[in-house]
């Protein structure tokens, strides 16, 4: 049977920056109160997390008593073979999918509830799968979300000239179907970056991306983080590439 064990995932490499808020217990309180306070006080907290896939009688177990802790303002980056469950943790992290057992907290809030902001804005999350209109240009495709994500038209249309730049994309006028697969993924990268959200969740944003513009996504990633309000949780295959991060986790088949 596979799957991600309990305790499985653990930091394999301890950033030397490893940055988050200093998380200060208030005192005399309950052990039960200040526990709950301490989970709403992370990014991101997943606790005693069961999910299967399949039949009850023929069940494929993905996540096995699975716990994660991301502080905020760090970069979480969770690394693991094809296939061993990172994507599945991350879309009940954004709300898509639900656990069977366990808990999850998102920015002091549970997914999919009332007043959480997840999804929503308060987030930014990029699918592993390309999910945008093809008959939208890029510039419509960042109208749209820019909108749905509350902001007004000048504010996005700032957003995507710096957006454009950034991530190196063509004409803001060319259709989203005739970009290339490495084009259409840094349209959507630019999707989950436009309203700058508190929390990135990134399933492996640097696929088909070149070197040159991959490390400057790194650097981009480092300096949303630095002053501690942002949080980002970023898949990778590349062990390399994930030592960037201040807290590497290790999912293991
Ligand atoms: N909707 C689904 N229905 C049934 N099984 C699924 C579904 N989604 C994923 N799985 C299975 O769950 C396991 C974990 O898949 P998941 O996509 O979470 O892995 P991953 O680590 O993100 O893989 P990759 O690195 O290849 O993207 C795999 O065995 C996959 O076949």
């Amino acid at each position: 049977q596979s799957g991600v064990m309990g305790e499985r995932v653990e930091p394999v490499v301890p950033g030397p920056d490893l940055v988050g808020v200093n998380v200060e217990r208030p005192m005399n309180m309950a052990h039960q109160q200040s526990s709950l306070w301490n989970k709403r006080q992370q990014a991101v907290c997943v606790r005693h997390a069961f999910k299967h896939y399949g039949s009850k009688k023929n069940p494929n177990h993905v996540l096995s008593d699975l716990n994660m802790t991301v502080a905020k303002g760090t970069i979480y980056g969770l690394l693991g073979a094809s296939g061993c469950g990172k994507t599945t943790l991350l879309s009940c992290i954004v709300g898509r999918r639900r656990l069977n057992t366990g808990e999850i907290w998102v920015l002091g809030g549970k997914p999919g509830t009332r007043g959480s902001g997840v999804p929503g804005k308060r987030v930014g999350y990029m699918p592993q799968e390309i999910a945008l209109y093809g008959e939208f240009s890029i510039r419509e495709t960042m109208l749209y979300f820019g909108w749905i994500f509350g902001m007004n038209t000048s504010e996005i249309k700032e957003r995507l000239q710096f957006l454009l730049n950034f991530l190196d994309l063509p004409s803001q006028n060319r259709l989203v179907k005739n970009l290339s697969g490495g084009q259409q993924r840094r349209v959507s990268f630019a999707v989950a970056l436009m309203h700058d959200p508190e929390l990135l969740i990134l399933d492996e944003p640097t696929v088909g991306v070149d070197p040159l513009l991959r490390q400057s996504i790194w650097n981009h990633l480092v300096q949303i983080t630095k002053d501690g309000n942002k949080t980002v949780i970023i898949t990778t295959h590349y062990i390399e590439e994930a030592r960037q991060a201040h807290t590497v986790s290790l999912i293991i088949l």
